[in-house]
């Protein structure tokens, strides 16, 4: 059977550009990521500041599902909501995952002036008024997402080190960055089927991670147990055309 007639799909060299075949709204005018160019954002003096109160208690598991590293929380409720920002109402958290390269020099899907991050961390959170995540999706204000650029020090940043304290107590928001400032445009999810449902919030400033909590993310395999070791890297979409969207900014 022909690979895409599994519908499946996959990152590495020019397979992302055949998404579209299986998957046409790859090809659609709001694609995500983005290139950022942070002089061409426009300061918008009426954008709000965004607020997220996360229960710890919300973690459920984190999973290795071959494409991506994803914590999961409970969202039957509004138990751990993202407000303000562009958004308007509370938004629940469902998800976290992060897409990373090979080496520190890339990773990141979205790039900054040129600048890609060692990893891109993406907080996946829908809108309940459309009733459920499925339905979220296929509304322009159904998901936004959160996305914070992971750059390597030097030093071991305790902060991220709890990385390896048990999910089920895990409060996400310890992996906010001190700054607010974001970027804000509307996009699509950066992986099939790449619905134009989301308004992204893009951190300005970057989190510390170490190198070997790096190395960590790069140790997980796309394979299952006792099948050929595939390291699971490079999990990232390339930009896609802006077509004229505006990005507007928290900051001057
Ligand atoms: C459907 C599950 C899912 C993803 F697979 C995904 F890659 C993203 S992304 N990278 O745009 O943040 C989501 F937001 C998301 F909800
Ligand atoms: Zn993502």
């Amino acid at each position: 059977m022909h690979l895409s007639a599994l519908h499946g799909w996959f990152y590495d060299c020019d397979r992302e550009a055949r998404w579209h075949e299986n998957y046409p709204l790859a090809k659609g005018d709001n694609q995500s990521p983005i290139e950022i160019s942070s002089k061409d954002a426009r300061y918008d003096t009426c954008l709000s500041p965004w607020h997220a109160s996360y229960d710890p208690g919300a973690a459920k598991t984190i999973l290795n599902n071959g494409r991506t590293c994803r914590v999961v929380f409970d969202d039957t409720f509004d138990r751990s909501v993202l407000r303000g920002g562009p958004l308007s109402g509370a938004y629940r958290l469902r998800q976290l995952h992060l897409h990373w390269g090979s080496s520190d020099d890339h990773g990141s899907e979205h790039v900054v002036d040129g600048v890609k991050y060692a990893a891109e961390l993406h907080m996946v959170h829908w809108n309940p008024k459309h009733g459920n995540f499925a339905g979220a999706l296929k509304q322009s204000d159904g998901v936004a997402v959160v996305g914070i650029f992971l750059k390597v020090s030097e030093i071991d940043n305790i902060k991220t080190k709890g990385k390896e304290a048990p999910f089920q107590h895990f409060d996400p928001s310890i992996l906010f960055p001190k700054s607010r400032d974001y970027w804000t445009y509307h996009g699509s999810f950066t992986t099939p089927p790449c619905e134009e449902c989301i308004t992204w919030i893009l951190l300005r400033e970057p989190i510390e991670v170490s190198a070997d909590q790096m190395a960590k993310l790069r140790s997980l395999s796309k394979n299952g147990e006792n099948e050929p070791v595939n390291p699971l890297v490079d999990n990232w979409r390339p930009p896609q055309p802006v077509k004229g969207r505006i990005v507007r900014a928290s900051f001057k």
